[in-house]
């Protein structure tokens, strides 16, 4: 079996790279916007299934495509559109815990299998001009909840619960697992 990585996330090409795993890239074009749900797990779900339903590929292969969110107080954070909302996010996530949800689709021969995962993350208290230097830099803006905690973004991070990858954006171990019994 072959894997394929629906994704155009270089993280989540390193990741698995990083486990070892071969694989091939398709880049899903899917409209986000109609996944609705205000549940983040939900959300995750769908969207990495909506991703995996706009791609196709052969029986000899597993479709693998993934969605990152940030949750806080009820409110989920995708990617940041504006500087302006890049602020509010970061200024939100400041001093708190929130919970950074990723969900994937293993796709194989018109059988679908789903892992999710969630990571408690918690940021020191940040000051203005520190979210300020942040959010004009270029990292906050193709990343959910605005930060990049394998970037710049880590020297926020008081404390983390959970596994370090799905904040990255893919549950590396739990992935890892599942595909094992793929022999790829
Ligand atoms: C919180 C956080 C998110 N992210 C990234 C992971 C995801 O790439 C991105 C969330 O956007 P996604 O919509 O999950 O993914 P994507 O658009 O980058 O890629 P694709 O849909 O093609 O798979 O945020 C980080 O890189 N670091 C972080 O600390």
């Amino acid at each position: 079996m072959k894997l394929i990585l629906g994704s155009q996330s270089p993280r989540r090409r390193e990741l698995l790279s990083q486990a070892g795993l071969d694989y091939e890239i398709l880049i899903p074009d899917a409209d986000e916007k109609q996944i609705t749900s205000s549940d983040p797990k939900t959300k995750v779900i769908e969207t990495a299934r909506l991703k995996s339903s706009v791609l196709t590929v052969d029986d000899n292969s597993v479709l693998l495509t993934c969605d990152t969110v940030v949750s806080h107080n009820n409110i989920i954070y995708e990617k940041p559109a504006t500087v302006e909302d890049a602020r509010q996010i970061i200024k939100a996530l400041s001093g708190s815990t929130h919970e950074v949800y990723s969900g994937v689709i293993l796709k194989s021969r018109g059988l679908e299998e789903i892992i999710s995962d969630r990571t408690e993350v918690t940021f020191y208290e940040l000051s203005d001009d520190e979210i300020e230097e942040y959010v004009n830099t270029c990292e906050p803006y193709d990343k959910a909840g605005g930060y990049g905690i394998q970037s710049f973004g880590a020297v926020f991070v008081k404390e983390i619960k959970g596994d370090y990858n799905t904040v990255v954006g893919l549950p590396l171990s739990k992935v890892y697992r599942a595909l094992k019994k793929y022999n790829l």
